[in-house]
């Protein structure tokens, strides 16, 4: 029997009141309102960036230099970003006592794939606002890890803690101007190609014959390809270190080819949910895409919060447009 799809939110409160375990799976589109770009929509960190170099252990392998860099810039972004409404709303609704008020006796587990510490500060403002706050509070889980945490690349040492130092050491300074670039824009690396051909420019501009601009071509060329890829190279003694060894630390988050974190935990919470609650999120990166093919093979419904919808199946409830706007109204 094929699902008949509404945008109802009376409809969406009646399921959620007889819910006992609601299940959110979050992604880039959650953070979209608090300027944080997403991976794959436009002006998306995938589409401007080379993916297997800035999000992958052999890109670490090559590089721990570039990929400082680009988490550095993106740390910089998350810390003066602020949670959006959507944010808030998961935090409300992660508190018992108010989700309680639309879904008695209801479980509620909120995973994100976002690395931007949004969904936690939402929740700590919300606990800091209301003493609601009790232990019950789930809080948010981080499948693909955060920004904010560092984790030590000495296999006997393994240390991980949370920083938020900005600039988390002075070699990855950015200057104000530049955090925008360097949110994974590749304008930092192509800025040295773009001085030297302005300067090119202008030498050929000043050129009286061809056989000079021919030269200068040649000179060109051959500077374009020694600064092919120059990123600014941080030497690794200067990157950040382990508090505890001086080992060399990563960025605390999940590459490409690595485990995602508290799958233990999540696949409990998709084997008992009865509602999924898919927001912000393409569905292309597993095993995060799947768990709504789970819970819906086992019965449970599903909710869709996303500007578009491009899958070819139904989901029985679609909430187009941003989430900022409409998980608050379905959840509030
Ligand atoms: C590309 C894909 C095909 N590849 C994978 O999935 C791979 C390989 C793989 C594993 N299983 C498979 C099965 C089939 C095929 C491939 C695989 N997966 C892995 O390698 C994973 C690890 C993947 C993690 C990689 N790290 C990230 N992030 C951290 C780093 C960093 O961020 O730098 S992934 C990163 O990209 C993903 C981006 O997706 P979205 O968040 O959805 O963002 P996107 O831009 O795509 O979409 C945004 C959406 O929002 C919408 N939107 C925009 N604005 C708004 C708005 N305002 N309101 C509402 N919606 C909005 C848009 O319309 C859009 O729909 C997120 O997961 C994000 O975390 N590891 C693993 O599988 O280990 C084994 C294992 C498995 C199970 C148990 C144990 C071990
Ligand atoms: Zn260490």
């Amino acid at each position: 029997m094929s699902r008949r799809t509404t945008t109802s939110n009376e409809e969406f409160h009646k399921v959620l009141s007889s819910s006992k375990h609601i299940f959110v799976i979050s992604g880039a589109g959650l953070s979209a309102g608090s300027g944080i770009p997403t991976y794959r929509g436009k002006g998306g960190l995938w589409k401007q960036n080379d993916v297997m170099k800035l999000s992958t252990t052999a890109g670490w392998v090559d590089s721990p230099s570039r990929m400082w860099q680009f988490y550095e810039s993106r740390r910089a972004l998350a810390l003066r970003a602020q949670p959006n409404e959507a944010h808030y709303a998961l935090a409300r609704f992660s508190i018992p006592k108010i989700r309680h008020e639309m879904a008695p006796e209801s479980h509620f587990t909120l995973v994100t794939q976002n690395i931007d510490g949004l969904c936690q500060r939402a929740l700590q403002k919300v606990s800091n606002e209301t003493d609601n706050i009790d232990a019950a509070t789930s809080l948010p889980i981080e499948m693909h890890g955060s920004i904010f945490e560092v984790a030590c690349t000495n296999y006997s040492c393994k240390h991980r803690e949370w920083n938020d130092d900005s600039p988390i050491c002075p070699a990855l300074a950015v200057d104000d101007g530049g955090v925008e670039d360097r949110a994974g824009d590749p304008v930092v690396a192509s800025r040295s190609r773009f001085e030297i051909l302005r300067e090119e420019l202008g030498r050929r501009l000043n050129a009286t014959n061809n056989e000079e601009v021919n030269e200068q071509n040649a000179a060109v060329d051959e500077r374009l390809a020694t600064c092919e890829g120059s990123e600014h190279v941080v030497p690794t003694a200067e990157l950040p270190k382990c508090t505890k060894c001086g080992s060399l630390v990563r960025p605390g988050v999940v590459w490409f080819g690595e485990s995602p974190r508290h799958m233990d935990e999540i696949e409990k919470e998709v084997e008992k949910a009865d509602i999924c609650l898919v927001v912000g999120t393409s569905s292309t990166v597993h095993p995060a895409a799947g768990f709504v093919n789970t819970i819906r093979q086992r019965g449970g419904k599903v909710a869709v919060f996303n500007v578009e919808w491009t899958r070819d199946w139904t989901p029985d409830f679609l909430f187009l447009g941003p989430c900022k706007e409409t998980l608050p109204a379905a959840l509030g």
